[in-house]
């Protein structure tokens, strides 16, 4: 095991793919000699070659069409879009193309070996467009999956596993923990598991469910509300697509209520969906109504960041009224 931040895991964990497999290559805007604007891809194109790890033009369409190319042809193809909020260009290309081309090709072709990385979510006063969170608008794409780690052990063995994954990834990297998260990660190659969530900590009164940045928000939540005296079992989603529909309704099943949080605006977001589910297989255990503390409906502001995001203030509240409805 050594200590590394988010950013070194991730690129340690480009370093292992791209070991193990020769036809692995890494490209994106400026992620070449620059390294990325993170530097998450730092000395890959040192280690690997031009040929291996290169620069493409400022076109996301143009990115994931080659991408999805590269991947039908049976390589091993790792994308970066820079920021999340500029991953729309390629919406085309994501949902028409990479997500169905198995199907479209009866089986002929597939664009499994792509992963797309791609940063995301606010707190870094970034503004409008480096602090979006959009995975609600892939999650509504059958044939992709979707992962977002929330720690450096996390970032290595998710991403390791994504890019492995016989299918399409979309893994999403919680900027704002790139160099704030630091933990002990193996040098090894090691894999985490797709679709299943991570139960960070039992309790018997609500179950608190979020991903990615959030979890350590919804933590401190959670830390205030055990003072209170209130029991909360905190759930780690790791997966947004599929997402781990068993371990959550187990857990509703015995705490009988649930928040969801996420930093992406309420209406139509991500939380709808557990929550539509969860209602749904768990009706007569529901003590309360599910809650959902997520971003407000505004574009994301860079003024007023800090009313936006749903807070562990928000979280300690919606907690408290759940408790006691
Ligand atoms: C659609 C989109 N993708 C990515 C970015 C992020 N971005 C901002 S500046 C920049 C580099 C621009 O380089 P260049 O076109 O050579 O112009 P320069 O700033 O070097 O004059 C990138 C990738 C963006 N603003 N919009």
């Amino acid at each position: 095991m050594i200590k590394m931040n988010m950013l070194q895991a991730v690129n340690n964990a480009l370093v292992t793919a791209m070991e193990a497999d020769e036809t692995a290559m890494v490209f994106g805007e400026d992620v070449g000699h620059f390294g990325g604007v993170f530097r998450a891809t730092s000395h890959l194109q040192e280690k690997f070659g031009k040929a291996r790890c290169f620069n493409t033009p400022l076109t996301e369409q143009g990115i994931i069409g080659f991408a999805n190319g590269l991947a039908s042809q049976g390589s091993t193809a790792i994308a970066e879009i820079q920021f999340a909020d500029y991953i729309f260009p390629a919406f085309d290309q994501i949902v028409n193309e990479t997500a169905k081309f198995r199907y479209r090709s009866g089986g002929q072709f597939t664009c499994g070996s792509l992963t797309i990385r791609t940063p995301y979510g606010g707190g870094i006063a970034g503004g409008l467009y480096h602090s979006q969170s959009p995975e609600a608008f892939f999650a509504h794409i059958p044939g992709m999956k979707i992962v977002v780690p929330r720690n450096p052990y996390q970032a290595k063995g998710l991403l390791l596993a994504s890019i492995r994954d016989d299918n399409p990834v979309l893994f999403m990297e919680p900027k704002r923990l790139y160099r704030a998260s630091v933990g002990e990660v193996p040098e090894e190659d090691y894999e985490l598991p797709l679709g299943k969530a991570d139960v960070i900590s039992q309790g018997s009164d609500i179950t608190v469910l979020a991903w990615g940045a959030q979890v350590e928000v919804v933590e401190k939540a959670v830390e205030m509300a055990s003072s209170d005296g209130i029991s909360c079992e905190v759930i780690d989603l790791r997966s947004i697509l599929p997402w781990d529909v068993e371990t959550v309704c187990q857990s509703v099943e015995k705490t009988g209520r649930l928040l969801v949080s996420h930093e992406a605006p309420l209406t139509g977001g991500f939380a709808s969906e557990i929550s539509a589910t969860v209602q749904e297989r768990c009706f007569l255990n529901l003590e309360s109504p599910i809650s959902r503390v997520c971003g407000l409906d505004t574009p994301y502001p860079l003024a007023h960041e800090k009313e936006y995001m749903p807070d562990h203030l928000k979280i300690y509240e919606a907690i408290k009224h759940s408790v006691n409805y």
